[in-house]
């Protein structure tokens, strides 16, 4: 008898880190209702377990999934990052194992660029040091050290969704928008793009970051760049924390060298809000020190929820792969009537071909059939007839480089 596709009450569905509730609504709407929900990350330990029976994982920034962990997680069918960055993920490990993995792009970018822009006003008025005074009872009604930021430069690295989206709200306030970025990127408006980051440091009143973590913006701002910085300049930080050296910083701030600094992301970071946050910058009063809410508003918080569950409930009922992050992309319609086989495999010569011929002399006939492949592995989905499916699969299995398969009804 033909086994039947997964039952959706078995399917498990791990949520970390305090996912938006629409994402948990949206699931159960379709059917998915074992789910495990955390409200904080888990230790590494927790994770090696919990992930052991989990076919969908949804994270935040702050989970690690390493090798390790696929390795744990042996049922895995997709992770989804409800956020932009996917640094935390080993992308891969995944790939290898051929699981696709997600994320919300656009959700949070324009939430990341108010709150960057709020700061860099803040940050020239001297707004941080003065209300703290107030906080203690104390009153400085100076303008000595207070700026407007109509006229002044703004240095944006990275020139992304993000930093492009703020360089379009800061021009509105009349600031100067300039920007380093290793691609060619066109301007908005009248930003200019710099051929140099020693020039755009050299210049900039305010410089704010707005880089994926990768091994070239690891550490990128250290001791040489900061102090390549103006005097009397500020610095904002809402891309990751490994891009800032920390210590560094600190030093400029507290020699003066710099005037200001915000920071939303850190090298360490709690797992939860139960834990204690320990920062070198605790303490200046030049710094303006949020807690990884750069995206972390409700409008945000909750498309987010929406679009990655989504993309994960699609893979899962319709093997559709579109917009993934480190998987070859398929658009799939609907298939009634019919069976889906989903054959994952590694990107070798010949595996296409092999499939046909085993499904033709096994006398399967193929209702639709569709094939995306990147440099590592090819996706193969494959519609037949639904009393076939079973022997289809078998036969598909057998494929040299096959890494997975699934069937979908
Ligand atoms: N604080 C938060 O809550 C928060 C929220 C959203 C995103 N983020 C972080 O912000 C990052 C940027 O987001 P985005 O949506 O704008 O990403 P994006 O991919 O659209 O843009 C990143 C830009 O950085 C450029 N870049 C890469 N390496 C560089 C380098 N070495 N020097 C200069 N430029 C470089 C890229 O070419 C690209 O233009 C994310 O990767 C994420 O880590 C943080
Ligand atoms: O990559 C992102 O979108 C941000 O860093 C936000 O991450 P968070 O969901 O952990 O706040």
């Amino acid at each position: 008898m033909a086994k039947t596709s997964l039952d959706k009450s078995k399917i498990k569905i791990l949520l970390l880190e305090g996912v938006h509730p629409s994402a948990v609504e949206h699931f159960k709407a379709n059917g998915y209702t074992n789910i495990e929900y955390h409200a904080k990350s888990l230790s590494e330990e927790a994770l090696l377990e919990a992930v052991k029976d989990a076919h969908f994982i949804g994270i935040r920034s702050r989970t690690h999934l390493t090798e390790a962990v696929f390795a744990a997680a042996s049922k895995l069918v997709a992770v989804g990052c409800f956020c932009i960055g996917t640094n935390q993920v080993d992308l891969q490990a995944a790939l290898a194992r051929g699981i696709p993995v997600f994320n919300a792009p656009y959700s949070n970018t324009r939430s990341v660029a108010e709150l960057v822009l709020a700061e860099a006003i803040m940050l020239m008025r001297g707004i941080p040091h003065k209300s703290q005074v107030c906080h203690q009872g104390g009153w400085i009604k100076s303008a000595n050290g207070s700026y407007e930021v109509r006229g002044k430069k703004l240095g944006i690295i990275g020139y992304g969704n993000i930093g492009s989206q703020l360089s379009v709200l800061a021009e509105s306030l009349g600031m100067e928008v300039l920007y380093y970025d290793v691609i060619s990127k066109l301007p908005l408006g009248n930003a200019r793009q710099l051929d140099s980051l020693e020039e755009l440091l050299a210049i900039s009143d305010v410089v704010s970051l707005h880089v994926p973590e990768t091994h070239s913006t690891k550490w990128m701002m250290a001791k040489a760049q900061i102090s390549q910085m103006k005097q009397g300049a500020h610095l904002i930080n809402a891309s990751r924390g490994t891009v800032v050296v920390i210590e560094d910083l600190a030093e400029a701030l507290e020699s003066g060298h710099l005037a200001g600094a915000a920071i939303d992301v850190f090298p360490v970071e709690p797992r939860g809000n139960d834990d204690e946050f320990i920062s070198p910058l605790r303490g200046l009063d030049n710094v303006i020190l949020t807690p990884h809410i750069g995206g972390s508003t409700m409008e945000a918080q909750e498309n987010i929820g929406k679009e990655v569950s989504e993309k994960l409930i699609r893979y899962s009922d319709n093997g559709t792969s579109t917009f993934s992050v480190n998987f070859p992309e398929v658009a799939l319609p609907s298939h009634p009537e019919k069976h889906r086989l989903l054959h994952i495999h590694q990107n070798i010569p010949g595996v296409l071909s092999e499939i046909n011929r085993v499904l033709s002399e096994n006398g399967i006939n193929i209702s639709g059939q569709y094939l995306q492949t990147n440099e590592k592995v090819g996706y193969v989905v494959v519609d037949v007839d639904k009393e076939y499916s079973q022997q289809a699969l078998e036969a598909m299995k057998q494929v040299k480089g096959t890494i997975r398969t699934r069937v979908l009804f």
